[in-house]
């Protein structure tokens, strides 16, 4: 048997397994790097993040990524480089970490990389027709691995399309396996560029199961703070956004789209909800002249309101689910102040409760996912359109 099979065979019948989640999301802030122990597969999956860190990415390669990131005018040429140097930069932050962590690379067993989404293209977002749903994460898989010498589990989101989803959200695989609980209504609500949930229902029946996203998180407040305050990144505990006042007329504008009216579940990201959706919201309302920390304070606020509405339309007005909050956006207090005043009836909680760190949460969900590659028996969920019952990602071997 050659070695990387005998290799791979070993890693299957071990009790358990190290896998190195790795997730960079539509924030580009850096790399989140999880160190799993994951015992076991499917419902009865046992997971402990032993280390968790996000190595942020230097403001030349920030630039570098966001020079094909979301753009329909991208540079081929650079989409190609940057699927090698991405690759590559992850496999050094992942060396540099494990020294870091006292560990050596030996001790893994497999690295679960997302890559970095550089567009994604549901036919819902698309308007050409006779095309499928498409999405593209770049950051080769056979880079990190040959790099590292880890066997790399990579490219997770193909499966999904190729089996009839939208390549996301993959929340639902990880979340229904990690945190579904008997008698009690949960939905797991992650904040990033896109906020997006996961509904677990307390009868923990998976044909009922799902995530969505459900419009903008952090993305449009990012993006306007990184056009306006030349130097900032975001707006640091809702500060600017806490001295504006929301303007009514530009908050409904941005909250027509035909996206937000759409059933579950549904995608979208950056290529929607972006600084030319916000500039024509306020054409549309007229709005074009308002104060910077006004503008913020209503995106923050279009933001609740579409989580808001979201949660509502899956429980209605009377539910009282438990909310799990993981995602940058859990650490602005106005988002979250605006969440908890219009769903005074549910339990808001972090994943800290469940003994995940929300920020590792979505490295956390690569691990898993990489683990029911190897070993897990498919979960059945059910007939239903946006989440088939597969098992994802592609192994790429260091030699
Ligand atoms: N203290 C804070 N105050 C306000 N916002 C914060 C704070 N900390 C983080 N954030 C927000 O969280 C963002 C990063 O979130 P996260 O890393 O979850 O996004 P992501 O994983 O890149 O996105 P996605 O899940 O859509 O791919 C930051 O860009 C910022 O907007
Ligand atoms: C195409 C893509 O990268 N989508 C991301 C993004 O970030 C949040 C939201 O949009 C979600 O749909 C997805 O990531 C998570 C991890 C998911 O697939 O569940």
């Amino acid at each position: 048997m050659n070695s990387n099979w005998k290799q791979l065979f070993e890693i299957l019948q071990k009790q358990e397994r190290l896998i190195i989640g790795l997730m960079s999301g539509t924030s580009l802030d850096g790399l989140d790097i999880a160190l799993c122990s994951v015992k076991g597969s499917g419902p009865a999956t046992k997971l402990k993040v032993l280390e968790f860190t996000t190595v942020p990415y230097a403001e030349e390669f920030k630039r570098e990524v966001k020079s094909v990131f979301s753009r329909r005018d991208a540079d081929l040429q650079m989409v190609c480089l940057m699927n090698e140097k991405i690759g590559l930069q992850h496999a050094a932050l992942i060396l540099e970490t494990l020294k870091g962590w006292g560990r050596s690379p030996s001790e893994i067993d497999v690295i679960a990389s997302h890559g970095q989404t550089i567009f994604h293209a549901p036919a819902s977002l698309h308007d050409l027709k006779d095309y499928p749903n498409g999405t593209l994460q770049i950051g080769d898989g056979d880079h990190i691995a040959v790099k590292t010498g880890i066997i790399t589990i990579a490219d997770f989101r193909q499966k999904h399309l190729a089996a009839g989803g939208e390549g996301a959200p993959l929340a639902v695989y990880g979340d229904y396996l990690l945190f579904s609980k008997a008698g009690e209504d949960r939905i797991m609500l992650n904040i990033g560029g896109i906020a997006n949930f996961t509904y677990l229902p307390a009868d923990q029946d998976a044909s009922k199961v799902f995530s969505t996203d459900v419009g903008p998180g952090n993305t449009m407040m990012d993006q306007y703070i990184q056009q306006q305050y030349p130097g900032l990144y975001y707006d640091e505990n809702g500060a600017i956004a806490s001295k504006g006042q929301v303007n009514g007329d530009l908050l409904t504008a941005l909250l027509t789209n035909e996206f937000l009216d759409a059933d579950f579940p549904k995608t979208t990201g950056p290529e929607l909800f972006n600084l030319h959706y916000l500039s024509a919201a306020q054409q549309r309302s007229d709005t074009l002249n308002l104060r910077k920390e006004d503008v913020l304070a209503t995106l923050c606020a279009c933001s609740a309101k579409v989580i808001l509405t979201a949660i509502l339309k899956c429980f209605g007005t009377g539910a009282t689910p438990y909310i799990y909050m993981s995602g940058g956006g859990m650490h602005n207090p106005l988002l979250v102040e605006l969440l908890k005043s219009g769903l005074p009836n549910a339990q808001f909680r972090t994943t800290d409760d469940l003994e995940i760190n929300p920020d590792a949460k979505e490295a956390v969900l690569f691990a898993v996912l990489a683990n029911e590659t190897l070993v897990g028996e498919k979960t059945n969920f059910g007939d239903r359109e946006g989440v088939p019952s597969i098992r994802m990602g592609k192994i790429c071997l260091p030699d």
